[in-house]
């Protein structure tokens, strides 16, 4: 049985091209050096996957920022913005400038829109289409590194965005048009790119079109058929793979069974009972190609070779083995890439290391898997077979995964755990009362700027180069300095400024039980910006509490309220590789329980305002409509049992970013939480029609300025997008904040930004507060 991968991780087994592309950013390396980063990533990942056996092998799933930017570039949707920046620097500066926007010279042009891919955590740039649109094959990305790869003696397989899917996942900047109708005027284009990889050598394509786990419209389905038709009429000898992934086909399957494409990828392990209904289904004549896929590229556990098998061998009793393939069931792109490389027994036990597999080590289960399906497999994969069972029996019965206490509080929940003690007027009267805020109150969404010198300082503590006293003594001339700044600059309610968190998950999973960590577990989350996802691999439970010590510091400097902040439970669930053993449901009601438990010992140490961030509570939505409910009950609820231990008086903030909220807003709404701060700026206020149309009765405060960008926004920007806001919504219910935040950012950009914002503030509070 042949293997195939989607797409392999391109940031670097050492995060390698995030430094390069960093230091090409700073003018520290120039673009030939930067170049040859990336071209040094794909041979090894291209001779890695050679060498495993690897049959299937994708190219142009490398980037040096986005795969959807490089559509973008590709059929040169270059939006009328840019144009200058395309005038007068190279594809690759405007390329980046696209990524970031650019704020530099006579330039000060703001990035593309940055969301979510699907449900994962990898962040993509929104192409942007005007009704005029016109496209033209503008890189040949995708060729060249057909050709880069066949020069190393590999004949890869490309990979491409199905222009479906890419106008799919654009958005219209302007009325009067459906950014479907423009595939009439991309397809051209798109051919061109077919024929000129065609006349490479490239016998298989693998075109991408995830928009298929989605509920799609008849249009959408009809310009799906329309294109796999066209595409099997123009070019007869190259080999279409029709891959969807993260969901089923649902009712789009028919449809697809009946399309002429060489193979049809299936995700088997986010919907493993599409098998039968491909096997049942008289459309599939047997023509088309299955590829399997079983080895889950969204997780970090071994693959459980007996479940594999059975779907293989399912497959097998009525598909011939030459029209079966054995795959991951998406890119790799959101898994790490060596398990070999972690060494540090301390935060990632041996016991629980035996249970894992990163990419590389994926790329040895689906040669195994592929050899234990003739009817004699290999002696080296039954054994393996042996070794897996094992494992698994192991993790089973492991002393380390259960906790019965938590179990227990679990269980014998009460009702009442998730709801205040009051409704919200009376909380926000409570509130008012005690905290005294003016209209339009200010304050940031809590993390200030880790530069360089505190991740190195942090690094040192880590690698026992200080000693903890001259860490936390570090850490508290930050939270110092950051609180003097705040009230300088006339901060309403302050934050502590989370200098001591390497991430926003992974330092409450390395104070919570149930968790490991690995050292070199890196995935992309957008552009050159890495996670490190914490594992959680048993019941989850607080032992002592997490930030009272450095929330208290920081209230101890300051006479003004410093908000406590905690990442919620739904995040915490989201942006770690979870357990797969029992629902998520059960895992997040633990992580909710502590997270409550700190938040009530927030209160008692006299914080009156706690945030609880969950900006993963929409990226956690399911793709399919039917499954959404499900979902959305046990994830408010979760959040709600976070945030309602405390008294009226405590002020309970939420804050999400990246998120749509129009399809979400009556959940988001049940969250009840009294302030939530929400990502705005880029997309102009876009986002807060729904909580207008909802009539949404709690404080919010829309974001005033885009934090992704090293650009300092005037006060004219954010004045106008406040006054934006003042005429939706309330005035007495807004805030003034960012979009999110300002980790990310140096601080002389920091100052600037929050002392233009405070200003704008402090004008509209004198504009509104004559009518008020
Ligand atoms: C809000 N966002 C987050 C998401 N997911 C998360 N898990 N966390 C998030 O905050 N998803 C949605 C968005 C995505 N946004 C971001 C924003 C910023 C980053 C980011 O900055 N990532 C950092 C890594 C952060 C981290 O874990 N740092 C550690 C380790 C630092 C490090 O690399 N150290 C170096 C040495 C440094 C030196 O000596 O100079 C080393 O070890 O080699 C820490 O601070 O301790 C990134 O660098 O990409 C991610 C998502
Ligand atoms: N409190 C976090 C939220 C990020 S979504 C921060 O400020 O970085
Ligand atoms: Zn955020």
């Amino acid at each position: 049985m042949k293997t195939n991968v989607l797409g392999y991780p391109r940031i670097g087994a050492k995060r390698e091209l995030k430094k390069a592309i960093e230091k090409y950013w700073k003018k520290k390396i120039s673009a030939e050096e930067l170049l040859e980063v990336g071209s040094q990533i794909r041979r090894k990942n291209w001779i890695l996957q050679k060498k495993s056996g690897i049959h299937f092998i994708p190219s142009n799933d490398f980037s040096f920022y986005d795969q959807v930017l490089d559509a973008t570039m590709t059929y040169g949707c270059i939006p009328e913005r840019f144009r200058e920046i395309d005038k007068n620097r190279s594809d690759l500066d405007l390329y980046f400038a696209m990524a970031r926007g650019l704020q530099e010279d006579s330039f000060d042009i703001t990035a593309l829109e940055m969301t979510k891919w699907f449900d994962t955590n990898y962040h993509y740039l929104v192409p942007e289409f005007a009704k005029s649109q016109t496209f033209e094959l503008r890189s040949l990305k995708a060729v060249e590194e057909f050709k880069e790869a066949l020069d190393q003696g590999i004949s890869t397989k490309p990979v491409l965005i199905s222009p479906v899917t890419y106008l799919f996942l654009g958005k219209e900047k302007e009325e009067g048009f459906h950014r479907l109708d423009l595939l009439e005027a991309l397809l051209p284009e798109f051919y061109k790119l077919l024929s000129q990889l065609s006349a490479a050598g490239a016998e298989y394509i693998q075109l991408d079109e995830p928009c298929l786990a989605m509920d799609l419209t008849h249009k959408e389905l009809t310009a799906i058929k329309t294109l796999y038709t066209d595409i099997a009429e123009k070019f007869p000898k190259l080999r279409i793979i029709l891959t969807n992934y993260f969901d089923c086909y649902g009712a789009n399957l028919e449809t697809i069974l009946g399309l002429p494409v060489h193979a049809i990828h299936l995700d088997l392990v986010r919907c493993p009972l599409q098998l039968n209904d491909i096997i049942d289904s008289p459309t599939y004549k047997g023509k088309q190609v299955l590829s399997l896929g079983v080895v889950d590229g969204r997780n970090i556990w071994r693959n459980n070779f007996d479940s594999s098998l059975d779907l293989i061998n399912m497959a097998l009793q009525n598909v011939s083995i030459e029209k079966l393939w054995v795959s991951s069931s998406c890119s790799f792109l959101h898994a790490p890439y060596d398990l070999d490389l972690e060494t540090n027994e301390k935060s990632l036990p041996a016991e629980v290391k035996q249970w894992m597999a990163f990419s590389k080590q994926k790329l040895k289960e689906l040669v195994t898997l592929s050899e234990l399906t003739p009817e004699i497999p290999t002696e080296e994969a039954a054994m393996e077979l042996v070794s897996n069972r094992r494992t698994f029996i192991d993790k089973r019965i492991s002393g380390l995964v259960h906790h019965s206490p938590t179990k227990q509080r679990v269980q014998s929940l009460a009702d009442t755990a998730g709801k205040r003690k009051s409704a919200f007027t009376v909380r926000r009267y409570e509130q008012g009362k005690k905290l005294g805020l003016p209209l339009f109150p200010t304050t940031t969404i809590g993390s200030f700027p880790q530069t360089r010198e505190v991740r190195s300082i942090r690094r040192q503590f880590k690698n026992k180069e200080i000693t903890s006293t001259e860490y936390n003594e570090f850490l508290k001339k930050e939270t110092q300095r950051a609180i003097a700044f705040q009230e300088d600059i006339g901060l309403d309610v302050l934050v502590h400024g989370e200098y001591e968190r390497n991430d926003m998950v992974e330092y409450f999973g390395e104070k919570l039980e149930g968790f490991a960590f690995s050292g070199n577990g890196w995935v992309q989350s957008y552009g050159s910006r890495c996670v490190k996802p914490p594992i959680i691999y048993g019941d989850v439970y607080r032992d002592k509490p997490m930030t009272v010590k450095w929330t208290s510091y920081a209230q101890s400097l300051t006479k003004k309220p410093v908000k406590g902040m905690l990442t919620g439970p739904v995040t915490i669930l989201q942006w770690s590789f979870v357990r797969n053993d029992q629902p998520r449901s059960v895992t997040c009601k633990q992580i909710a329980l502590a997270i409550r438990d700190e938040v009530t010992d927030l209160e008692q140490a006299g914080i009156s305002i706690i945030q609880i961030d969950e900006p993963a509570i929409r990226e956690g939505l399911p793709l399919r409509r039917e499954y959404w409910n499900t979902y959305l009950n046990w994830a408010v609820e979760c959040f709600r049992i976070s945030a309602s231990g405390v008294e009226d008086k405590t002020q309970i903030h939420t804050h999400m970013c990246y998120s749509e909220f129009n399809d979400i807003i009556q959940n988001i709404g049940d969250m009840d939480a009294d302030v939530i701060t929400i990502e705005t700026s880029r997309s102009e206020m876009e986002l807060l029609d729904a909580f207008v149309k909802y009539k949404y009765p709690n404080q919010i405060g829309p974001g005033v300025y885009d934090i992704h960008s090293s650009r300092i926004p005037n006060e004219h920007e954010m004045a106008s997008l406040l006054h934006k806001a003042a005429k939706l919504l309330p005035v007495e219910n807004l805030w003034v904040n960012p979009d999110c935040g300002l980790k990310t950012r140096d601080w002389p950009e920091t100052k600037s930004a929050l002392t233009n914002m405070v200003k704008v503030a402090k004008k509209i509070r004198s504009e509104y507060t004559i009518d008020v």
